[in-house]
């Protein structure tokens, strides 16, 4: 599904180079939910960027199944970003005047969809993540974790092959981080989403399947889910301890 092959990323400031992602190889399969963890600055959301081509890479490759993620024409781009790639961000970016039911609809109006067909999916998410009572609010009236389920359904309406979700229970109470997890098990297993979330938070990434640790820019480990959530939960804990990086140890 994702493949990245020795993926190298430098920023320039001035004259200085800053090498942020360094020789970089994974594999994200279909229907895996997958975490990136690691400390405050070691390149999580730079990786991410790269995936997306919001920024460019200098050395590698990254596919997309069939897509090679290089040279892409901005036309070709914003088909893949609509419809082959959807996202999830910490701090939601729903259009604030636009309903929770219509913020769902906005791939598929973009699309050109047909409205019948555009409706009847965004009404089976609402119900998926259970917000089909709130389709009629607008984004001011509604939690954090109702926004961000939102948000889930919003990245799954043009059913994508990979989501990419940059820190989505970073700004939500360990209630509302449960739900939204919720939401994307449920698209996992309901929908055989794909998923790529960057986190802090051990307790959101002890329920993916696998766990890919960067350190200074270069994959440190890659730790899969073999036992129960709670002992993958420990693992976490114990290496991310060891890596020292301030991350979220409560539950
Ligand atoms: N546009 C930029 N120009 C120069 N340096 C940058 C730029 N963007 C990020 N960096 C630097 O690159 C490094 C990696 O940043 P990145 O945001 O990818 O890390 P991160 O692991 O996501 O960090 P955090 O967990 O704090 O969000 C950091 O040292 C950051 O300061």
């Amino acid at each position: 599904m994702l493949e990245l092959n020795h993926l190298s990323k430098t920023y320039q400031t001035g004259n200085q180079a800053y090498p942020v992602l360094k020789d970089i190889s994974l594999r994200v399969e279909k229907g895996e939910f997958t975490a990136v963890m690691g400390p405050s600055g070691s390149g999580k959301t730079t990786l991410l960027n790269c995936v997306s081509c919001f920024i460019p890479f200098d050395e590698g490759e990254i596919h997309l199944g069939d897509t090679v993620m290089k040279n892409l024409t901005e036309k070709e781009l914003a088909f893949v970003r609509n419809n082959r790639l959807g996202f999830v961000f910490q701090d939601y970016m729903l259009f604030d005047g636009l309903t929770v039911f219509e913020n769902i609809c906005v791939p598929q109006i973009i699309r050109g969809g047909q409205i019948p067909q555009m409706e009847t999916r965004a009404k089976e998410l609402c119900r998926l993540f259970g917000i089909h009572h709130i389709a009629e609010k607008y984004p001011v009236d509604i939690s954090g974790g109702e926004k961000q389920r939102t948000a889930v359904a919003r990245a799954l309406m043009n059913d994508p092959d990979l989501i990419l979700a940059d820190e989505p229970t970073g700004n939500l109470d360990s209630k509302s981080c449960r739900t939204v997890i919720d939401s994307f098990l449920k698209a996992k297993e309901e929908l055989n989403a794909t998923i790529l979330m960057v986190t802090h938070d051990s307790f959101a990434a002890s329920f993916c399947d696998r766990v890919i640790v960067l350190k200074d820019g270069r994959i440190f480990q890659e730790v899969v889910k073999m036992g129960s959530r709670q002992e993958f939960f420990d693992e976490l804990l114990d290496l991310l301890r060891e890596l020292g990086g301030g991350e979220n140890d409560g539950e």
